[in-house]
């Protein structure tokens, strides 16, 4: 059986497919207590860890003695005489043998809050042979805390019928300060490493669906914790062991316990192993791997963990050099534990916020994030009754008394629909991938058949299809990029508010590549900082995904070459066949790249600029012709009423026999600039050529002052006008252009109407026209 691919739906737990097991949890069997009023009943003060002094059994003298189950202190028999015996205040001081009242007290609490969605952590603390095992185990006559935790963890879930439940379970220890996978395979069980707040990689999980298989696991993972012989304690755990469960849970739908046919799946109670699948890791209260239950039909699920911790007993060196070494590393990691505990305690207690050594010891780091606040914690210390033990008991009460100083605020974890829709999100990304990829062999194929078949059979896209087609493909890549983005945005909102805010180092972001691309990590960097490296290597896979859409994207956005009609190939295989498809091949690679043009607003083809840019000095040089035009006829117009003035005047004086005279040469053309030359040649030899024009100039004179005043000059019949001597050199001289020297150069425009006036006098010189009266 594939482990790796469970379908998490398929290993549900609820009310309906829970196993009654050995009776343990059939409905009669349920402890009301556990359902009972809130998770706070046996919790204490939810903000303060839950602590108990369990004081083991003695059939000799016990030198503690608790007067009224909360406050505990020496017995008159074991304090120094005369000095007043300190006492200890907790919220249970227990003693006996049998566990259940001690389960009820210290433990039954926490774990309907991890049922709840609260963390839960719950650990023994004490001397070796102090009585830890006992309390956390047990034995077949006295089951411990967890065993009968499992069996309230399906109680639980038999009593809720609201609910549906996935679980899983693993199972390690420290030992000489190296985690250890109690089931994994292999002697002494692979080493994980702890990756940051928590997360542990790789760690095995086991999914559990019935009270026999978390027993078969317990069993499993408990005969390979390492134990042995000492001075003390014939059967001395020489690690800390952690049995973590995560939970987690959602509302059944709507259909409620007849939704899901039940399945009592028997093999799944016996061979809990099967179910079970290498993970990436665990911790804290998230996880990396494993099946996940996911959110549905706006159905959050909460996610939590219950954590089961035997710790190792502190002791002395023993007479054996193996157990003296083990014995300093957990005395060690103990001691490291009980700075934690002390500088928690510290700054819960004055508002500080020292920084606290997690990363000194394993046991520490893997404590870290239910330490830090997150989980409802209680502590079972246990005493070795012993006179002989008072010192070690005294330091275990004090230690017992700070952590009770140590603030809490568990939260529940409430995963709304962010991984179903990521979830949601990836699987359309592969379908659209996966369509885009079927329109390009169908692409493919019809561009073939052009080139390969013959006939009527050929069938190629038209140009319509082949632009829809481009279009649909761009919609499916825009389509896929958003989603990447959706995915990219959740991801990141989602690790960050895990994440403890550090800036992330440019340089160790970008760790080097190893070996086949294998990212490189380096596991004694501290957890945050690996985080940030996880992080940081998962935006980096993230940007290289969406570079792969964008070329993807460009790559479809392109002008198809695949189609046979649109290549040589399949033109010269076609020549004697269809001109029209040609043409709308060609039609259709045009409309792309005026499609492309419209998408590029900045592309345009070189010899557009050109011509644009002619165009445009062409429309400024025209501006400037046509105010030139203007100012030429103001003044020319000035010119005409003064001549006018000062023929008159000259005629009524009778002197228009000067007029002969003063006859001027005839106006020689001036050059026009360069970019005007060529039309205003145009326009001359149109006038030159055309008598119309003549007609039109003399049109244009009827109603002109100029004639009019030749007129009255004829009129008054004084001798030949010089208008009229003017006018016949014009006349004369069909050739005459009218440029004036004055003036250069003459507008087109302007030269018909000056040429019609046949204006001589414009070759007055500077000094000449001075004398010229410029008002008539
Ligand atoms: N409350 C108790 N009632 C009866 N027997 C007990 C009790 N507590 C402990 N014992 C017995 O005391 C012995 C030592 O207990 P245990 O192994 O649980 O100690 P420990 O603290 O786990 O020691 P170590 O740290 O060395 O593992 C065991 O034989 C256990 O059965």
């Amino acid at each position: 059986m594939d482990v790796s691919r469970i379908d998490p739906e398929e290993v549900l737990v609820d009310a309906a497919t829970v196993e009654p097991g050995d009776g343990d949890v059939s409905v009669d069997n349920i402890d009301e207590a556990l359902l009972r009023g809130s998770s706070s009943s046996n919790a204490g003060d939810q903000d303060k860890v839950l602590v108990s002094i369990r004081i083991r059994p003695t059939d000799s003298t016990c030198a503690w003695t608790s007067p009224n189950h909360q406050t505990i202190h020496l017995a008159p028999g074991s304090a120094t005489p005369g000095k007043a015996s300190a006492a200890y205040n907790f919220d249970n001081i227990l003693t006996g043998t049998p566990n259940k009242p001690i389960y009820a007290a210290v433990a039954r609490g926490h774990v309907r809050a991890a049922m709840e969605g609260y963390n839960a952590l719950i650990f023994a603390y004490g001397q070796t042979a102090s009585g830890k095992t006992f309390t956390l185990s047990g034995d077949p006559d006295e089951p411990g805390i967890i065993p009968r935790a499992m069996r309230d963890v399906f109680a639980y879930i038999r009593a809720t019928p609201d609910r549906e439940y996935l679980l899983r379970c693993s199972y390690l220890e420290i030992y000489n300060e190296a985690i250890h996978d109690l089931l994994g395979a292999g002697a002494g069980g692979p080493q994980v490493q702890i990756l940051g707040n928590g997360i542990l990689a790789p760690l095995r999980e086991e999914v559990i669906t019935s009270l026999a298989g978390v027993r078969a696991v317990l069993a499993r993972g408990g005969g390979n914790r390492r134990t042995a012989s000492t001075d003390w304690n014939e059967r001395s755990s020489r690690s800390h062991s952690v049995f973590r469960m995560v939970v987690e849970s959602r509302e059944r739908g709507s259909a409620g316990a007849n939704e899901r046919a039940p399945s009592p799946l028997p093999d799944r109670a016996t061979t809990p192993s099967m179910n079970g699948r290498s993970t990436p890791g665990l911790g804290g209260s998230r996880d990396t791997g494993g099946p996940r239950l996911q959110a549905r039909d706006g159905r959050s699920v909460q996610v939590s963990t219950l954590s089961l911790i035997d710790l190792a007993g502190s002791e002395r060196a023993t007479s054996d050099k193996d157990r003296t070494r083990e014995g300093k590393y957990i005395n060690t990691s103990l001691l490291t534990l009980g700075s934690v505990i002390g500088t928690l305690a510290e700054n819960a207690a004055k508002g500080k916020t020292d920084h606290v050594p997690f990363r000194n010891s394993k046991l520490t780091r893997l404590l870290q994030p239910s330490l830090s606040g997150n989980a409802r914690i209680s502590v079972i210390a246990t005493l070795n009754p012993s006179p002989s033990a008072i010192t070690e008991s005294t330091s275990t009460l004090l230690f017992a008394q700070r952590i009770k100083r140590v603030a809490l605020k568990a939260e529940k974890k409430e995963v709304v629909d962010t991984d179903a829709l990521l979830e949601r999100y990836r699987k359309e990304i592969e379908d659209l991938k996966q369509r885009l990829a079927d329109r390009e062999t169908a692409m493919g194929a019809e561009g073939g058949k052009g080139a390969g078949a013959t006939g009527g059979l050929r069938r190629r896209l038209s140009a319509r299809e082949q632009v829809d087609e481009g279009r649909a493909m761009r919609d499916l890549n825009g389509r896929i990029q958003q989603l990447t983005k959706l995915i990219l945005t959740s991801a990141t909102v989602e690790d960050s508010a895990g994440a403890e805010s550090r800036p992330v180092s440019p340089t160790k972001a970008l760790l080097p590549q190893d070996g086949e691309g294998a990212r490189k990590v380096d596991f004694d960097l501290a957890p945050y900082e690996l985080q940030q490296e996880l992080l940081a290597a998962r935006r980096e896979l993230e940007v290289r995904a969406n570079q792969i859409l964008s070329l993807e994207a460009a790559l479809e956005a392109r002008p198809s070459t695949s189609h046979r009609a649109l290549s040589p190939d399949a033109e010269d295989a076609d020549a004697d066949g269809d001109d029209k498809d040609r043409v709308i091949a060609d039609q259709a690679r045009a409309i792309q790249l005026l499609e492309a043009a419209l998408a590029a607003p900045t592309y345009a083809p070189p010899e557009l600029e050109e011509k644009l840019a002619a165009s445009e000095e062409w429309a400024k040089e025209l501006a400037r012709e046509l105010e030139r035009e203007k100012r030429a006829r103001a003044k020319l117009e000035e010119e005409r009423r003064a001549l006018v003035g000062f023929v008159s005047k000259f005629d009524s004086l009778g002197l228009g026999g000067l007029g002969a005279a003063l006859a001027l040469p005839p106006p020689t053309r001036l050059p026009a600039p360069s970019s005007y030359a060529p039309r205003a040649e145009t326009l001359v030899e149109e006038n030159e050529s055309g008598d119309d024009d003549e007609g039109e100039v003399a049109d244009m004179l009827d109603d002109s002052p100029v004639k009019m005043a030749i007129e009255m000059s004829m009129s008054m019949q004084v001798g030949p006008s010089l208008m009229e001597e003017e006018w016949s050199v014009v006349e004369d001289d069909g050739d005459a252009d009218v440029s004036f020297e004055y003036h250069a150069p003459a507008p087109h425009g302007m030269s018909k109407f000056s040429k019609g006036l046949g204006m001589g006098r414009s070759r007055l010189s500077k000094g000449e026209k001075e004398n010229v009266p410029t008002r008539s």
